[in-house]
């Protein structure tokens, strides 16, 4: 069958996927599997091990999978999503407050619709999103005051306050979204000793690489796309992939979020209620030498009706050097990688991002990445 070429954007420049023409189809459980986590909350080392291996069967298979029983209340959801369309449903001078391209040096705040281009070869991308990123006050498991923090990790703290000033006129907006971030940090610090496991390394592996770790939530508003937007191909948010070890991503109810298999093929990932979907980031993949799978996927919103998700995008504290991990190299499959750290390897995406939509959309007003946080 004849295939057509999908470019992608990544931090050491180009690649390219080769695209069937067929349209979108639902995926199988056996293409996104649900994965229980209920064990990991045991102590039982075996089964951990088991979750593990489920872990890893879908992250060399698609890349994707959805988590139930992850430990993140549905009423923090809830209460966060509320917040979410609070701050959207504002005028935009309000919502520009928070500009990113006004006030943020690190990639936090408000990015207006259509003011990203994730897809150098697709439309921009039609939602709007606001972020904010890792600040240890905040920190769930163990919060500190910055000046705590060792010299070496604190130039590589990228939240700012300015998010949190722009805001302060919605009551509880701050409380509410900090502790749904607060939940998936936890979520993640405990996902990625499953990923240890998963790839035959101690439990424990990364757990001093994630005291103070990429942590970056997103906020998508995805309103329904128009009928010229629609005749025109406009992507509610263009194909890429992720950033750093992996993405926790929730999504409501509406759906729109499709991921492209090995074979070519685009999937439909439905939302599944009380579940998480989990990616895998470009990070982990070079780190796994290319075992795991950093999936590309993509957003179309094809319903009337506005969409909210919200993605965190996590990794290893940004000053870590970390080189491809040995169990996952052999004499006949050396290590395809040097040793980058994580922050280093996410803002050379981000740059790039930036520097491109600049060139391209000389005379846009707001730019900067959703899923490149993010995305993690
Ligand atoms: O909205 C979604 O379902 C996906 C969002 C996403 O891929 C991203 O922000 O990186
Ligand atoms: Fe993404």
């Amino acid at each position: 069958m004849s295939t057509t070429k999908l470019e992608l954007r990544t931090a050491l420049g180009r690649v390219y996927r080769d695209v069937l023409p067929n349209p979108p189809r639902t995926c199988t459980p056996e293409e996104i599997p649900v994965i229980d986590l209920s064990p990991l909350f045991l102590d039982d080392l075996s089964q951990r091990n088991e979750v593990a291996a489920q872990i890893r069967s879908a992250a060399v298979n698609t890349g994707f999978f959805y988590i139930k029983n992850h430990g993140v209340p549905a009423e923090k959801i809830a209460k966060c999503k509320q917040q979410v369309l609070n701050f959207m449903k504002q005028p935009v001078e309000k919502k520009d407050l928070i500009s990113s391209k006004k006030h943020s040096k690190f990639y936090n705040g408000y990015i207006g619709p259509k003011s990203t281009n994730i897809s150098p070869t697709e439309s921009v991308d039609v939602k709007e999103s606001f972020s904010f990123r890792y600040r240890p006050e905040v920190d769930p498991d163990h919060p500190m005051d910055i000046s705590q923090i060792p010299e070496d990790v604190r130039p590589w703290i990228r939240g700012e306050e300015f998010v949190w000033e722009g805001t302060s006129h919605l009551p509880e907006f701050k409380e509410d979204l900090i502790a749904y971030w607060g939940a998936m940090l936890t979520l993640a610090r405990r996902l990625v000793k499953s990923f240890a496991l998963s790839l035959g390394l101690e439990e424990n592996y990364w757990d001093d690489k994630v005291t103070h770790p990429g942590a970056d939530s997103v906020f998508n508003y995805y309103r329904p796309r128009t009928d010229e937007e629609t005749a025109k191909k406009f992507v509610s948010l263009g194909s890429h992939t992720d950033l750093q070890l992996f993405t926790l991503l929730w999504q409501d109810n509406i759906g729109g979020l499709q991921v492209l298999t090995k074979e070519g093929q685009w999937i439909k990932a439905p939302p599944i209620e009380g579940t998480i979907v989990v990616n895998i980031g470009d990070y982990m993949m070079r780190l796994c030498n290319d075992i795991y799978k950093s999936t590309v996927h993509r957003v179309a919103n094809e319903s009337k009706l506005e969409r909210v998700s919200m993605p965190f995008f996590f990794g290893l504290n940004f000053n870590c050097v970390e080189s491809v991990v040995p169990s996952c190299v052999t004499e006949t499959n050396p290590a395809k990688y040097g040793p980058i750290s994580c922050g280093d390897w996410c803002q050379m995406r981000f740059e790039l991002e930036r520097k491109e939509f600049e060139k391209k959309h000389a005379t846009a007003t707001s730019l900067a990445p959703s899923a490149v946080v993010v995305a993690g």
